[in-house]
């Protein structure tokens, strides 16, 4: 039997709308080849909803994106937009998007490809093998705490405010997430906070650890931030799953990015407690290449893959989406972020033209 899904597009700005039509067409050859019906509806978002409508978040693309099954974002941003006040620049649509559907728990997979370990700036027994699953968490912390802004002092000089919060059950509910994500996975979780200067990484640990007398069989350990980072690109097999707040988790995936060759190789999930889901590539906008056909459409393609299996339950067309890739990387095809001597060299549409082909076992 045929099963709908009404898929919300959110192209946004910069490489996303080339990246974005290359994921659409891959979504509608493995939605005939498993009797999937996608509704797709494009909404604004980011840039490209400022210039339209003078607001990064307009109410009528959350009210578009509450009434879908899954939400496929590609990037917002760009310098057109940078001098804008921070609640009105497109990474504020962002994280309204984010906050207005509840999307805690943000997961960030790096899994280095055997095709791409060439690709990796670290050397090859560094990376060899390396995955890792970054659990983040989305709608709280410094990104959202109050008070925030630019205040003038006494003196009138100016004072930059933000506030890093968390509550305990802010921490719980993305703990549990991570938890039964390692369960799933290798058995390891790794905190990070910064525990050593910070109340709330205190609680943020006390809480966690707290939680983890609920999960005798998986293997708890924490680290500072800090050193955390430079365990990542020093030995980045110790980790399994790592969960984390809303800031260290934007640096640490961007790091764990790096990992596997480059972040155009990087989806994710952004997830609730109920509702749809958000998949998104963890890379930004690019403006530096956009409308030149080098971006690397995989993170957005990997993106349609968590879509369909985190977002749809659709996990063998979420498998077949991740053989494609596979297979065109395997063949040698590469866009310039991840080229290595002897490959060859495509752009963001012959990359898509290339998928498409695999999918249909040409
Ligand atoms: N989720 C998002 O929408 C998101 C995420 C990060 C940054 N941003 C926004 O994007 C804009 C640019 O930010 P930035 O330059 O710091 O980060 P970025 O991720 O856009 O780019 C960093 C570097 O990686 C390259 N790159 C990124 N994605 C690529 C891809 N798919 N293929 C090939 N190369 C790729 C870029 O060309 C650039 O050199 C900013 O406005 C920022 O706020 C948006
Ligand atoms: C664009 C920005 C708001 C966003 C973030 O900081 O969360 C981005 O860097 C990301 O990683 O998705
Ligand atoms: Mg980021």
């Amino acid at each position: 039997m045929t099963q709908n899904y009404r898929i919300t597009l959110l192209p946004g700005d910069g490489i996303g709308p080339e990246i974005m039509a290359v994921a659409v067409d891959v979504l509608k050859v493995v939605g005939k080849q498993f009797d999937l019906k996608f509704e797709f509806q494009e909404a604004l978002i980011g840039g490209a909803a400022i210039d339209a409508t003078g607001e990064p978040l307009p109410s009528a693309t959350l009210d578009t994106c509450r009434n879908s099954d899954a939400v496929l974002l590609a990037a917002i941003g760009g310098y057109k937009w940078d001098s804008l006040p921070s609640n009105l620049r497109p990474e504020a649509g962002l994280l309204g998007l984010r906050a207005g559907l509840g999307l805690f728990a943000n997961l960030r997979p790096a899994k280095i490809l055997p095709q791409l370990i060439d690709a990796s700036t670290l050397k090859r027994e560094i990376v060899e093998g390396v995955d890792i699953m970054v659990v983040r968490e989305l709608t709280g912390g410094i990104y959202f705490g109050k008070p925030k802004g630019i205040f003038a002092t006494e003196t009138g000089e100016k004072r930059g405010v933000n506030t890093m919060v968390y509550t305990e059950s802010e921490i719980e509910r993305i703990g549990r997430v991570a938890f039964e994500a390692a369960k799933k996975r290798g058995g390891k979780l790794c905190s990070v906070d910064k525990a050593n200067v910070l109340e709330v990484s205190q609680l943020w640990r006390d809480r966690i650890t707290q939680l983890s007398t609920e999960y005798p069989d998986i293997e708890l350990s924490h680290l500072y931030v800090d050193n955390a980072a430079m365990q990542l690109v020093r030995a980045p097999k110790q980790f399994d799953t790592i969960v984390t707040g809303n800031l260290f988790g934007d640096i640490l995936s961007d790091a764990a990015a790096m990992l596997t060759g480059s972040i155009g190789m990087l989806p994710s999930a952004s997830l609730g407690a109920s509702g749809p889901g958000v998949f998104e590539p963890v890379h930004g906008s690019a403006p530096d290449i956009a409308g030149l056909d080098k971006a690397n459409p995989l993170a957005q393609v990997l993106s349609a893959a968590m879509m369909l299996r985190y977002g749809l339950d659709q996990p063998k067309a979420a498998d077949n989406i991740e053989q494609a890739v596979l297979q065109v990387l395997e063949q040698g095809d590469r866009t310039g972020d991840i080229i290595s001597p002897g490959k060859n060299l495509l752009g963001c549409r012959a990359m898509g033209d290339a998928l498409i082909l695999a999918l249909e076992g040409k």
